[in-house]
């Protein structure tokens, strides 16, 4: 399998080989090998985590996804988010061979976040209602082929209008990410499956993202698309598109905001979601995106999960994510001896 560099991945790689070989006195306890793409070293990788991860007894590893996995390491803990079916079987079957080492996260649990239906089948099960508040998911359809039968299923299913329309699949590419808001039933069948269609559910523009890194939980508020009023629905039709939504939205953590709109759920609620998808997904390392229903308290929406997001953007990861290495199982057992 042929994974490309490119001349800033390099030097990128090189500042962060030099933070690895900037001498610490600290014997390394942990060696995690990290198959990551080139956009997710430069905003992971950062060299501020490799030098307290140096410091903490942690040594990070590149891993040439072009070699064989097993001639490179030995790793405690590999990291991995690389694209395609072949790297799955890959990180699988290594896995299966090196059952001391973990793998985060196991290939078929992240697989499980390839698909916008899949994704959210966890939180529907969940039923999450508490006196914190209520987790749901939106109202959801999958169209897998034939669109002119989309707006006759939208009308039998009895959804109502706007309708968010995603691609099924999410395979870190550009086209996983677009958008498309549908203002009317018979403009629908002008879309191309495989796609999923949620009701578009009003949030007075502000989004939570919740970070999950194990046990650890970070929640951070972000601009999001503004309520659709009844006037305006009726006012407009047909299919708007947006290429990215989420990528160009910005932090509204500091903004001057509704306080009904911007107070973050409540803690004991984000614990319990957090600690329930944990298990059930059988990951540790992703984030979900959950809106607060407009004109309500606490009736949250859970409309994306993704695997290993951007952490850069999550105050304090160096830290968090270092603890995090260092609770992990092997460092228990493992005897290492001092270099
Ligand atoms: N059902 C919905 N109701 C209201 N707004 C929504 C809904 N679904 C998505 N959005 C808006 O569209 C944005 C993009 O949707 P979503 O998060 O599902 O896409 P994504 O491409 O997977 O995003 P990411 O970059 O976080 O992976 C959300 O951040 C939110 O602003
Ligand atoms: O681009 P960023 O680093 O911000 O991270 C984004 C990440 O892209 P990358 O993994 O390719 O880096 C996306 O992954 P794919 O779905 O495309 O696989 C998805 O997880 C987003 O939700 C992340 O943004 P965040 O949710 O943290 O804002
Ligand atoms: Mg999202
Ligand atoms: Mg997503």
């Amino acid at each position: 399998m042929r994974v490309n560099g490119d001349e800033g991945e390099d030097k990128h790689t090189k500042e962060i080989e030099q933070v690895e070989e900037s001498g610490s006195v600290v014997p390394t306890k942990l060696v995690v090998g990290y198959a990551l793409t080139s956009k997710k070293k430069k905003s992971f990788m950062q060299p501020k985590l490799v030098g307290l991860a140096r410091n903490k007894g942690i040594s990070f590893i590149a891993i040439d996804p072009n070699r064989t996995l097993s001639d490179q390491g030995p790793f405690d803990v590999v990291l991995h988010k690389l694209p395609g079916r072949e790297w799955c079987e890959v990180i699988e079957e290594y896995r299966q061979k090196h059952p001391e080492v973990t793998v985060l996260d196991p290939p078929n649990a992240v697989q499980h976040l390839h698909n916008r239906q899949s994704m959210l089948q966890d939180v529907a099960d969940l039923n999450l209602s508490d006196s914190h508040g209520t987790v749901c998911v939106p109202k959801q359809l999958t169209i897998t082929k034939d669109p002119s039968s989309i707006p006759n299923e939208v009308a039998k299913a009895g959804f109502k209008l706007p309708l968010v329309v995603k691609p099924l699949l999410v395979d870190g590419s550009a086209k996983s990410h677009e958008l498309f808001l549908a203002y009317d039933q018979c403009s629908l069948s002008e879309l191309e499956p495989p796609l999923v269609l949620q009701e578009f559910v009003n949030h007075g523009g502000v989004l939570f993202k919740i970070y999950i890194v194990g046990e650890a939980i970070k929640v951070v508020r972000r601009f999001s698309l503004p309520n659709i009023s009844k006037r305006e629905l009726e006012k407009l039709a047909g299919v708007f598109h947006f290429p990215r939504v989420s990528c160009a939205a910005a932090s509204a953590d500091d903004a001057d905001l509704d306080p009904s709109i911007a107070e973050l759920p409540q803690r004991p609620l984000l614990e319990r979601l957090a600690r329930e998808l944990r298990q059930r997904l059988g990951l540790q390392l992703f984030n979900v995106d959950m809106i607060r229903e407009y004109g309500t308290k606490d009736v949250f929406y859970v409309i994306d999960i993704n695997y290993f997001p951007g952490y850069g953007k999550m105050p304090e990861y160096e830290h968090i994510f270092t603890d995090f290495l260092l609770s992990l199982p092997q460092i228990m057992y493992k005897k290492r001896p001092a270099t």
